[in-house]
C-alpha cells in the first residue's frame, strides 16, 4: 500500500524534526541524486558526462535540487541550474558552484529562455524543482513560461522520435495540485517523481498523477500519525486480505452472489458479469434478471443458477439501460425488460430495509442503470456497504439528479472532490472509474491506477461489477459491519481487474471477456506471491 498525506500534514511531521536539527534537506537531496544517478546508468551507460538541468524555484524545493545537482556534479555529470527567481536557496546554489555545477539567472535576463529550452529539451536529465508542497495555485511567472516551453519542445522531440530528456520531478510534478491531484496550470509531465517523507495525494489522484510517472517514496525519517488523506492498495496488501477457503467452507458460506443485469436487446453485460463473479472464486452466482437474459447467462456459463434464494451480495444494473436522469423521466421503460423492478427490488433487500427481507442487509454494487433506481429506495440515503460504479458522465448526472449544478468536465477535473460529495449526499461508498479509479467511503479515499489505457473497452466495467459484487459476498458479514470495508475491498477489486487486464494480453489490447478470463490467473499469483 502506498499511502499518502496532505501538505499540511507533511510540513507537522517535520518541524520537530527540523526543530532538532535533522538533516533534512541532505537527506532528500542525497536520495534524489541517487535515483537520478541509478536512472542515467540504466538508461546511457556511463553517468559521466550526462548533462543535466536542473529548474530551480524560489523555496525549499528548489535547494534540494540544487543540493542534489551539486552531488551529480560531483561525480562527473555536466549540471547547469536555471533559477527562475530573484530569491533562491543560497546554500544550494554555493554546493552547487562548488562541486562545478554552472548557474544561468534567468530571472536576471528573462531573453536567455530560448536557450535554457533548448539545453533542456537536449539534455539527459531534466530536475523540475520550481516548486513543492509550498506551491500555490497554478504555476505564475517565469516558472510558468519555462515549463510551458520546456513541455512544448519535449513533447515535439518525443513526437519526432528523437531521444527525449528524463524528466524527474522534485518531490512533486511543479504546478500540480499538491492535496486535490488537479491540474490547474502547466505542468512538466515526469517520467519519475522522487517524493520526501511520504506519498502526496496529487501524486496518485486524478489528473495530477498522470503527470508524475513512477512515483519513488524516499524516507526521511518523518512520523506520520494521523490517518493518510489517500491510499493507493499494492499487490502485498490482497494476500493479506483475500478470504481463502479452507475445507470447512462451502458454497454458501463462501458467498452467493446476486445478479440482476442486462436486457434481451444486449445481454451480452449480464454474461461479462456472471462471468467475472464465477471467476473471482463466488460460491455460487445466481442470475436474478429476465427469463429470457437468463437462458444467455446459462448458455455461457453452466456454473450460473436462476432460481431464487439467498445471497450474500447483489450486483445491480451492468447493462440496465437508464442511469439518474433516465430513470427520473421514466424512459427506457419499454427497453429493459422489467430489469428495473428486479433491481429495485434487489437493493431493498440489500438495504435490509424491507420489511420481512430474511436474512439482514448484504453489500451492493450499483452500476449503469442501477444507479437510477436509488431515487426509488424507501429512504433517501443508502448504507456505506452499498457501492456506487459510476464513471465521469454517471456520476455527473447522478449529482445533477440530486441538486449538484455540476457538468462533467469538472467532475474529471477533480475526481476526488466530486466522489466525496457524492458520497455525502448518498450514503453509498462510491467508486469513480477512469484511468485512475478514485473510491471514497466513510473517512477513506483510495486512488488505483493498475490497469492499463486499453481497459477503457466496452463491457470492462461489467466485469469490474462481477469481480466487486464476488468480492463483496465473500465478506459480507464484515462489509455490512465495518462502515469503511467496502472500500477497501473495492479498491482492491480495481487492482485486481487492473492487472488481469495486463495479463490478459501484456502490452496490447484486451477485451472485457478476456480480462475475465485472466482473473483466475491473477489471484493466483497475487496470493502466491512474486
Ligand atoms: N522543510 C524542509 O526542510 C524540507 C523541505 N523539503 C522540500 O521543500 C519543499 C517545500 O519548500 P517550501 O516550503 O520552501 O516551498 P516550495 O519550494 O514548494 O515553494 C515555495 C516557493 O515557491 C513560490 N511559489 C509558490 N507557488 C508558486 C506558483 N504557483 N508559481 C510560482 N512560484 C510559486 C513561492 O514564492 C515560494 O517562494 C518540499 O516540497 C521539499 O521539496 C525537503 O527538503 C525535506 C525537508
Ligand atoms: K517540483
Amino acid at each position: 500500500m502506498i499511502s499518502a498525506w496532505s501538505a499540511a500534514a507533511v510540513r507537522a511531521a517535520e518541524e520537530p524534526l527540523l526543530a532538532a536539527g535533522a538533516p533534512l534537506m541532505e537527506r532528500a537531496s542525497f536520495a534524489l541524486a541517487t535515483h537520478v544517478l541509478r536512472d542515467v546508468a540504466a538508461r546511457r551507460g556511463p553517468v559521466r558526462g550526462a548533462r543535466v538541468v536542473v529548474l530551480v524555484g524560489a523555496g525549499n524545493n528548489g535547494g534540494d535540487a540544487l543540493h542534489a545537482g551539486a552531488v551529480l556534479a560531483r561525480r562527473g555529470l555536466a549540471v547547469a541550474a536555471v533559477l527562475v527567481a530573484e530569491r533562491f536557496h543560497a546554500p544550494g546554489r554555493r554546493a552547487l558552484e562548488r562541486a562545478g555545477g554552472r548557474v544561468v539567472e534567468l530571472f536576471a535576463a528573462p531573453a536567455a529562455l530560448d536557450a535554457v529550452v533548448d539545453d533542456a529539451a537536449r539534455a539527459d536529465v531534466v530536475l523540475d524543482g520550481l516548486v513543492g508542497i509550498g506551491a500555490r495555485g497554478p504555476l505564475r511567472g517565469l516558472a510558468e513560461e519555462v515549463v510551458r516551453a520546456v513541455s512544448a519542445r519535449v513533447a515535439r522531440r518525443a513526437g519526432a522520435d528523437v531521444a527525449a530528456p528524463w524528466v524527474v520531478a522534485v518531490d512533486v510534478p511543479s504546478g500540480i495540485g499538491v492535496d486535490d491531484g488537479t491540474v490547474p496550470g502547466p505542468v512538466l509531465a515526469a517520467d519519475r517523481t522522487v517524493t520526501f517523507g511520504a506519498a502526496k495525494p496529487g501524486l496518485l489522484l486524478p489528473p495530477a498523477a498522470g503527470m508524475a510517472g513512477e512515483v519513488t517514496v524516499v524516507d526521511i525519517g518523518l512520523e506520520l500519525a494521523a490517518p493518510p488523506a489517500v491510499r493507493r492498495r499494492g499487490p502485498a496488501d490482497v494476500a493479506r486480505s483475500w478470504p481463502v477457503p479452507g475445507l470447512a467452507d462451502h458454497k454458501y458460506t463462501r458467498g452467493v452472489v446476486g445478479v440482476v443485469a442486462g436486457t434481451v436487446t444486449y445481454p451480452g453485460a449480464a454474461v461479462l458479469t456472471t462471468t467475472a463473479a464465477v471467476r473471482t472464486g463466488a460460491g455460487m452466482v445466481r442470475y436474478r434478471g429476465s427469463e429470457a437474459v437468463g437462458r444467455v447467462v446459462l448458455a455461457a456459463r453452466p456454473e450460473v443458477v436462476t432460481a431464487p434464494g439467498r445471497v450474500q451480495s447483489w450486483v445491480v444494473g451492468p447493462g440496465v439501460p437508464g442511469g439518474p436522469e433516465a430513470s427520473r423521466a421514466g424512459e427506457d421503460d419499454g427497453l429493459d425488460d422489467g430489469q428495473h423492478e428486479r433491481g429495485r427490488a434487489g437493493l431493498a433487500a440489500a438495504s435490509g430495509r424491507l420489511a420481512g427481507t430474511a436474512g439482514g442487509p448484504v453489500p451492493a454494487v450499483v452500476d449503469a442503470g442501477g444507479l437510477g433506481l436509488l431515487d426509488g429506495l424507501p429512504d433517501d440515503r443508502v448504507p456505506p456497504w452499498f457501492v456506487l460504479t459510476p464513471h465521469a458522465g454517471e456520476l455527473t448526472a447522478l449529482l445533477r439528479s440530486r441538486g449538484e449544478d455540476v457538468r462533467r468536465p469538472e467532475v474529471e477535473a477533480e475526481p476526488l472532490r466530486w466522489a466525496r460529495r457524492a458520497h455525502e449526499l448518498t450514503g453509498a461508498t462510491v467508486l469513480l472509474k477512469g484511468g485512475v479509479t478514485v473510491v471514497v467511503g466513510p473517512g477513506v479515499a483510495y486512488a488505483q491506477g493498475d490497469g492499463p489505457g486499453w481497459l477503457a473497452t466496452a463491457g470492462a466495467g461489467d466485469v469490474l461489477a462481477g469481480v466487486l459484487g464476488s468480492m463483496l459476498a465473500a465478506r459480507s458479514r464484515d462489509v455490512v459491519e465495518e462502515p469503511a470495508l467496502a472500500a477497501e475491498v473495492a479498491a482492491t477489486a480495481v487492482l485486481v481487474h487492473g492487472r488481469a487486464a495486463h495479463r490478459a494480453n501484456p502490452g496490447g489490447p484486451v477485451a472485457a471477456l478476456d480480462v475475465a478470463g485472466a482473473v483466475p490467473a491473477e489471484i493466483a499469483a497475487l496470493l502466491t506471491g512474486p
